[in-house]
């Protein structure tokens, strides 16, 4: 039996085991030469079974850590070594000691012990020891360092445990060769298994079959509009936009400096010919000797190719001298005519969303008017007796409306036009008229409430009369009950009543769909690891996605923790959150210190 494992890091990590007095750390001390020979950076881990000392009593860090530092680092002009007092029951973790590994700095980790683990290992084994073979139990050994009295099945690779050159080469080979496993999102529709028959199923559906699922139903707009740039607040192209100039359009200064001739390098001091200012030009070819006085975004002059910043120069009496001379570069501070973007180049591509860095690309190609997908239109109505009207007195067992603020704002900020449809009662005529109507105005209709068991009868009912839509349960929380279907040509979804449970709903489930309504392309959730600040739970079998505060931290590794209480009404939550985080559903139980992902909010909350 071995015990999970997955390697954090970006570089290979291969184990060694055998049991003890097979000679691990003889051929390790041999092995190791040999790789570094082959041009490998290693780095090892050692597992020890005993309560060992880096140092020795009465050494100063010895005595700092036996006064109760919990972490020491001593250093010297050579090494440095990190002493950290981490008592675990068990033994200690693999994976959080790999993270400790410079791995930009090393090949591959040699890792000597942890034998229970399933990570890749070399099995070294004796026959004249009499011990048991370890692949027998231990799918991960990839090799058997033997000698001839072993007998070695066919499918792995069989190594002469007295051959530590031919070790070696495996090794390198093994390292030349691997490949990071391919990271497992919590969520991926394109991975979504076929869905049964998911109506009312009593199982429930994944979050990627859903979103699959959803996104299977949209058919994106074609209908295009030509938009003023001052009007495009984060729309969707509708056509490649092919740049008709260079950008820069001439070859110019990114310094206030001097421009010259780099092969007119030399101690003599050069003449300065003319001054040239942004806008203008020096309209002679620059002759041998000569410099121009330069601003930043004027035109380079012919002849000249290097720019010299001013403060690196001496001008007198229009002799230029060239300071720190030998660190000059031919073509230093000079922007090429076009390097940013050259004239038939497709400067954007249909189907991307253009926000203020796009808006600025196409300002500076001198576009006033863009070919738009016409925005998707989404009526958006709140369900539910209790359901009040914000500004008016709240009644006694009721709730103000805040589902349909929120479903507007998310919609308004993915471009969209918005139909503001109010509270509707919970009476059959009125939602089956409010249903048809809504979808007559709009691309997209949404509700919230009224979809769970329970009080789901009028909106399905209603729903019955005008439409065809399915009742899922999707193993996630929150945003368990969603109903999604067709009314005519516009697509509905009914979202749960639970404020948390609507913008997670949102998120998830109706952002792909008007993405990809409104052209966009290549559009996928943005998922991050960040390493969890405490334990986080789940429950296999359903995604949960928490509220989460990430922050970076003073190693440069963004961490999370939650919000605390995840009450699937508690909006307060939301607002103090900044990302979600996402268990996928194959996972129960994320440890302290483990990765995890979270899709940030970024701009659309
Ligand atoms: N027996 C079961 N009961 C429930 C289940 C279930 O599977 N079996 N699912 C629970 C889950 S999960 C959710 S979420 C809710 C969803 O219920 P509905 O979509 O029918 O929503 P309502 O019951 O109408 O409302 C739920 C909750 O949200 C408040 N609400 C509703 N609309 C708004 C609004 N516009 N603004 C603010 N708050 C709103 C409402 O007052 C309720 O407190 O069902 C569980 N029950
Ligand atoms: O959708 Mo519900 O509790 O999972 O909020």
């Amino acid at each position: 039996m071995t015990a999970l494992f997955s390697n954090p890091l970006s570089i290979p990590v291969l184990g060694f085991c055998a049991y003890s007095g097979t000679g691990k750390t003889t051929l390790l001390k041999q092995l190791i030469p040999a790789l570094i020979e082959r041009g490998l950076r290693l780095a090892v881990i050692k597992h020890a079974h005993h309560n060992f000392d880096v140092d020795v009593p009465g050494k100063d860090s010895f005595e700092m850590r036996k006064a109760g530092a919990r972490q020491v680092l001593v250093a010297s002009h050579v090494r440095w070594a990190l002493m950290t007092e981490d008592p675990v029951d068990d033994d200690p973790q693999l994976q959080h000691l790999l993270r400790q590994i410079e791995a930009d700095k090393v090949d591959i980790v040699l890792v000597e012990g942890f034998k229970k683990l399933a990570l890749p290992k070399i099995e070294l084994h004796r026959a004249a020891h009499n011990k048991p073979l370890i692949h027998i139990h231990d799918d991960n050994i990839v090799a058997i360092a033997c000698c001839d009295e072993t007998t070695v099945p066919d499918s792995l690779m069989r190594l002469d445990l007295n051959n530590v050159a031919q070790i070696a080469d495996f090794v390198q080979h093994y390292q030349q060769n691997w490949q990071a496993e391919e990271v497992s999102l919590p969520i991926d529709a394109s991975k979504a298994a076929q869905m049964d028959d998911t109506e009312n199923s009593p199982h429930g559906i994944s979050v990627s079959q859903g979103v699959a699922a959803v996104l299977s139903q949209v058919t994106p707009i074609v209908d295009t509009e030509l938009v003023s740039l001052f009007d495009i607040d984060n729309r969707v192209l509708a056509h490649d936009i092919i740049s008709e100039i260079n950008v820069p359009q001439q070859t110019n200064s990114a310094m206030d400096g001097y421009a010259f001739a780099f092969s007119n390098l030399s101690n003599k001091p050069l003449k300065v010919v003319a001054e040239v200012l942004a806008g203008h030009h020096y309209p002679n070819m620059l002759q041998d000797g000569e410099a121009v006085r330069i601003m930043t975004g004027a035109t380079v002059p012919k002849g000249a190719d290097t720019i010299q910043p001013r403060e690196l120069a001496n001008e007198q009496d229009n002799l230029l001298t060239l300071l720190e001379h030998e660190h000059i570069v031919k073509g230093q501070h000079v922007r090429l005519a076009g390097e940013d973007i050259a004239s038939g180049d497709v400067a954007l591509a249909a189907g991307k969303r253009l926000g203020a860095a796009e808006l600025g690309l196409l300002a500076s190609l001198g576009f006033d008017r863009l070919p738009l997908v016409k925005r998707p239109t989404v009526a958006v109505f709140s369900t539910g007796d209790e359901v009040s009207q914000p500004g008016q007195i709240l009644k006694q067992n009721c709730i103000y409306d805040s589902n349909r603020y929120t479903v507007l704002s998310m919609a308004k900020k993915l471009g969209c036009q918005v139909i503001d449809l109010g509270i509707i009662e919970d009476d059959e005529h009125i939602l089956t008229a409010t249903l048809r109507s809504a979808a007559e105005q709009a691309d997209i209709v949404i509700s919230s409430g009224g979809v769970s068991v329970g009080n789901a009868d009028y909106i399905k009912t209603a729903l019955a009369n005008v439409g065809n839509t399915q009742f899922w349960r999707i193993n996630m929380r929150p945003g368990r009950p969603l109903a999604v279907g067709n009314i005519d040509r516009s697509l509905f979804f009914g979202l749960p009543g639970n404020p948390v449970a609507v913008m997670v709903a949102f998120l998830q489930f109706v952002q792909p769909a008007i993405r990809k309504l409104a052209g966009e392309l290549h559009w996928q959730p943005q998922f991050i690891p960040a390493i969890a600040q405490h334990a986080l739970r789940s429950k296999t079998g359903r995604t949960e996605f928490l509220r989460g505060i990430y922050t970076i931290g003073s190693d440069g590794r963004i961490k999370v923790s939650t919000t605390g209480a995840q009450g699937s009404g508690m909006l307060s939550s939301m607002v103090s959150a900044n990302c979600l985080i996402v268990i996928g559903d194959d996972t129960a139980t994320i440890p302290a210190g483990e990765s995890v992902f979270i899709q940030p909010f970024a701009d659309l909350l």
